[in-house]
């Protein structure tokens, strides 16, 4: 699988510098062709004679600056250059550059002198930003952000922290961002991405190698698959049978709560599913066998009593070894039965297990059932998939929903280690870590309109249905946020965001995989 990382500030230091001193690739080298990259973008959207404010600061950033309003000064273009900070205080590099334009006598400013410029190239901070932004350099952000001209952000807006995505106390609006070798995680998360404009990546000669063996933490799949999504699939054989194709038991719903199970089940069915059996109170049966008539059912009632359970749970027991795997919870509430049914797939069962919604809440009430979980999955090689939303995650793991969103890559990776499991947790970028793999996956597909009930119920559907077709636990739930997001771009693109309802994505199955085989 082709893969896109997104790296830390840390990260790309470690690559510049493995470049740099490994390499032996000069420093000024890698600065002049990101400068040039960067002046290459400004050329083809402005003519000659358009007028360039650069703003640099003193760190390698604004070495980057002063060298592309140097570019773009000697190819016709009229330039102003401006320092924020003192010039004593500058890096090695950014000092070499402040000779360089000296000598071709262009002034160095200190101050924002008009407000007259086509283009702003914003260099005041990098990936060096390391705390909020205040006094001189935070009115010089709002300053670029009052010009009316288009603005570059070198590397990235200053004021984002490169990490973490957020603002620090004030950020630049960017029309594009010209990032090198890798994008940054803070071009990704949120709220950075939304200052960042156009986002281009380019090759100045850190590459791949310079990880010396230890790839970055963070990756997504290759931006072709956006368009590919069907080359993520398992393969699927011609001479296959609905018992090949894999079976999914949906343990979910509650009394007069049917939408969830049938949406996770249509889900499990489009993704290519064999057989999807629901379980789920006896007063849904008419309202699904109508909606959903090629489901198979299994109903209950009165399970409270124990007579009633008696029977049912030997027909539940019987279910779960017809079945590949299993997903519980969605829509199943909280109730006692809720609870009983829990706790018996978890036990009685040891085929793979996609745990949402209330099946988490579940969990997170009871250290024995995540234990139990813990010892099938290093005995006996149960896959366990959970997906839970931010709010759900902070439950399980024990901390508040802002905790999980200030750090959501290393508490998704720490939970998945304690549960021996994979864990997605859903958010505008959701993560997905595996127990066993060191990196994490952070999903770029999807959209605002994917927030809306029954997605999450979509989502768990897909995964299982994925799981079904013999998919590992990790690569199920990689490719089925990823195929999710995408439904919901496709979704939005016929309804726009606000309309988007989780049907629609399911129903985006019928188009997103209609070309496999084609684009393998
Ligand atoms: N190796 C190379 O040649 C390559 C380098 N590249 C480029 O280098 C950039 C990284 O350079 P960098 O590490 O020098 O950091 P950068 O972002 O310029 O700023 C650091 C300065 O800001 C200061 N500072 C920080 N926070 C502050 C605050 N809140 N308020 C005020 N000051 C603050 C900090 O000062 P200090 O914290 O020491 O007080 C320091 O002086 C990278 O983004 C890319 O553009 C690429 O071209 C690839 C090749
Ligand atoms: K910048």
């Amino acid at each position: 699988m082709e893969k896109k990382y997104f790296v830390t500030s840390a990260e790309m230091k470690k690559y510049d510098k493995t470049t740099i001193e490994h390499f032996e690739v000069p420093s000024l080298v890698l600065m002049e062709r990101a400068a040039l990259e960067t002046a290459e973008e400004i050329e083809k959207r402005f003519k000659k004679g358009s007028r360039v404010l650069v703003i640099s600061g003193t760190g390698n950033n604004g070495g980057d600056g002063i060298a592309v309003g140097r570019i773009l000064m000697q190819r016709g273009y009229e330039v102003d250059f401006v320092l924020i900070g003192e010039q004593a205080k500058c890096s090695k590099e950014t000092r070499r550059q402040l000779d360089i334009i000296a000598k071709y006598e262009c002034p160095m400013k200190s101050k924002i002198e008009s407000m007259e410029y086509d283009i702003i190239i914003d260099a005041l901070f990098g990936i060096g930003l390391s705390r909020n932004v205040e006094g001189i350099y935070k009115n010089c952000i709002e300053t670029m952000n009052d010009i009316c001209g288009f603005i570059v952000s070198v590397d990235i807006p200053s004021g984002i922290n490169a990490d973490t995505g957020e603002v620090m106390n004030a950020a630049v609006k960017a029309d594009i961002t010209v990032t090198f070798a890798y994008e940054k995680l803070g071009h990704i998360l949120y709220p950075g991405c939304e200052y960042c404009g156009e986002v281009l990546c380019k090759d100045i000669g850190i590459t791949d190698e310079s990880f010396l063996g230890e790839e970055p933490l963070v990756y997504s799949y290759a931006d072709r698959y956006k368009e590919q999504a069907a080359a993520l699939m398992p393969a699927r054989n011609r001479g296959g049978n609905k018992g090949t194709f894999g079976k999914v038991l949906v343990v979910a719903g509650s009394r007069n709560m049917s939408g969830a199970c049938e949406l996770c089940a249509r889900s499990a069915y489009r993704i290519g599913a064999g057989m999807v059996k629901i379980v789920t109170p006896e007063e849904n049966r008419e309202i699904i066998q109508k909606n959903l008539p090629e489901a198979l059912l299994s109903t209950y009632s009165d399970a409270e009593k124990p007579e009633a359970w008696e029977v049912f749970s030997q027909d539940l027991k019987e279910s779960m070894k017809w079945a590949d795997c299993i997903v519980i919870g969605p829509g199943i509430g909280k109730s006692g039965t809720a609870h009983r049914l829990f706790e018996y797939t978890v036990k009685e069962s040891a085929k793979d297990l996609v745990i949402d919604a209330d099946g988490l809440n579940l969990l997170a009430e009871s250290e024995e059932l995540q234990e139990s979980l813990r010892t099938a999955a290093l005995r006996e090689g149960r896959q366990i998939i959970i997906t839970p939303h931010v709010a759900e995650f902070a439950r399980l793991y024990g901390c508040k929903p802002e905790e999980v969103k200030k750090d959501i890559i290393s508490k998704t990776k720490k939970l998945a280690d304690r549960l021996c499991g994979t864990v997605v947790c859903k958010d505008a970028r959701t993560a997905v870590a595996h127990y066993e793999e060191r990196c994490v996956y952070l999903n770029v597909t999807g959209n605002d309109g994917m927030a809306t009930a029954g997605s999450g119920d979509v989502l768990a559907g897909i995964i299982a249905g994925l799981l079904a077709q013999g998919g590992k636990g990790r690569e199920a739930a990689l490719t089925g946020v990823f195929l999710h997001g995408r439904l919901g771009d496709l979704a939005a693109e016929k309804t726009g965001r606000y309309a988007v309802m989780a049907g629609d994505l399911t129903e985006q199955l019928k188009y997103i995989l209609s070309d496999e085989g084609k684009r393998r």
